[in-house]
């Protein structure tokens, strides 16, 4: 059990990180959830380049890279690795056996879906929660429950679960680790709460940046993984097509800082350097800038309050530079209001909003839904909804039901909206 700091004695920093205590005076004990994806390897490339610092104990992942998996938990020679896939067991046990010599113990294997909510409880310092989507949220609110310090990749967990995170987690547990959040926590350091006047989100615009509504209806899968600044998973690539990664991220800030949505702006910045901004009260506006590369947060989120020395690389000043910032296009984009209202709505409505989004992206992908159609039909879905009853407190019974209801419509409405477009073409 890793005892916290008390908490930090200025209220404006409630919801800036405080460092755990715990750490010995070996490398600090990190599991990974979702080590074979994005966010994960690039982690495992800190922690690997950082041996001193860092050692994992626990790996976690779906199951459908069993090979990597096996290849990662031996080289970070791991206890534990767990599957969410039970049938990725005798896969996984091969190519593990395959890698370790004869004499050498195996890692313990965990398999099924609460596996990595199992693995999150586990004894380490830190958790990095790096799955895709809401399934995330038994492995945060166990992460948390548990004492861990969390940092934090998944944002769904947080914006389906808000109440319910915010709730479990003692003040600083969580460490963002969505690249505008570390930017938003380092930039609050900057003042007190009372002197922020709002949080400014950057996002790169997507693939599609300048299009408007008519021109997006044809869009490809393909063109819409071309993210034109990152590489990461396909779900948040599209999401930033879309610019539902933005309006997740809206929600995100809200839970994490508390600043209300009336007080959280949007501006597109196209060369994703500068990662968010914290405006104050006498129009001073703090940017934290760096080049698109993860490693730099994900860094800053296992290894808070230190930094990772040579994490990823600095900006290159010998070479000319041109930033630019434009306003957000709602029209064509229309997902950052939409999840501003859902947002407002809270209780049930940002599961409802992300369950429905989770369905019409898989969709897309299998190239049964326009592109339009993500966006459309989550609205329509969020409609549906209505206005969740807000005298009850939240409970995961509670997001789990409106996230089942929500991808039953959403997929009933995507299969509709299908059948539809291939009439037209007919
Ligand atoms: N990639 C990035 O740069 C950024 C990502 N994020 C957020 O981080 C999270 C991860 O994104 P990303 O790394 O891109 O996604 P990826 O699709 O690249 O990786 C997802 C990982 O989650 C694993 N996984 C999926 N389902 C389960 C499950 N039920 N139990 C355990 N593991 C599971 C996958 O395992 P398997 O390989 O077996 O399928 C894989 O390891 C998302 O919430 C995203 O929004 C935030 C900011 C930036
Ligand atoms: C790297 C990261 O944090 C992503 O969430 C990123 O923000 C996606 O880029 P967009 O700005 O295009 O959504
Ligand atoms: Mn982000």
């Amino acid at each position: 059990m890793v005892p916290m700091t008390d908490t930090l004695a200025d209220p404006h920093l409630r919801f800036v990180p405080a460092p755990l205590t715990g750490d010995g005076d070996g490398p600090r004990d990190i599991v990974i959830l979702g080590s074979t994806g994005s966010i994960g390897t690039q982690a495992i490339d800190l922690v690997l380049r950082n041996p001193d610092r860092f050692r994992v104990t626990a790996l976690s992942a779906a199951g459908g890279r069993v090979e990597l998996l096996a290849e990662q938990a031996h080289q970070l020679r791991v206890r534990t690795v767990a599957v969410a896939r039970e049938d990725a067991v005798p896969a996984l046990r091969e190519a593990l056996s395959a890698r370790y010599g004869a004499g050498e113990r195996l890692p313990e294997i965990l398999a099924g879906p609460d596996a990595a909510t199992e693995v999150a409880a586990l004894d380490c310092h830190t958790v990095l929660n790096g799955i895709t989507g809401s399934i995330g949220l038994a492995p945060t609110l166990a992460a948390l429950k548990a004492g861990r310090s969390l940092a934090l990749a998944n944002k769904e967990s947080l914006i389906v679960g808000g109440p319910l995170v915010k709730a479990q987690a003692r003040p600083g547990q969580i460490v963002p680790v969505d690249s505008e959040h570390s930017a938003l926590f380092q930039g609050l350091l900057g003042g007190p709460r009372s002197e922020v006047r709002k949080l400014v989100v950057t996002a790169s615009g997507g693939p599609f940046r300048g299009r408007t509504k008519a021109e997006l209806a044809s869009v490809t899968p393909e063109q819409a993984l071309a993210h034109p600044t990152w590489a990461m998973g396909p779900v948040i690539t599209v999401n930033s097509a879309t610019l539902v990664n933005k309006g997740l991220e809206v929600i995100e800030a809200h839970l994490l800082y508390d600043v209300p949505f009336d007080r959280i702006e949007v501006v597109v910045h196209p060369q994703s350097y500068i990662h968010s901004m914290v405006e104050f009260t006498d129009g001073s506006t703090l940017a934290q800038a760096s080049p698109p590369d993860m490693r730099m947060p994900i860094a800053l989120g296992i290894g808070w309050p230190d930094r990772v020395p040579d994490a990823a690389p600095g900006i290159d000043w010998t070479r000319a530079h041109q930033w630019d910032f434009l306003p957000l296009d709602t029209e064509a984009f229309p997902s950052v209001p939409l999840a501003c209202h859902v947002g407002d709505l809270g209780g049930t409505a940002p599961a409802v909003f992300n369950a429905a989004n989770e369905e019409c992206v898989d969709a897309f992908l299998k190239g049964g839904l326009p592109f339009t159609g993500i966006v459309d039909t989550v609205a329509e879905v969020v409609a549906r909804h209505g206005t969740p009853d807000r005298g009850t407190s939240l409970t995961v019974a509670d997001v789990l039901q409106a996230e089942t209801w929500a991808r039953a419509r959403a997929r009933e409405l995507a299969a509709r909206a299908a059948r539809t477009t291939s009439e037209a073409r007919a």
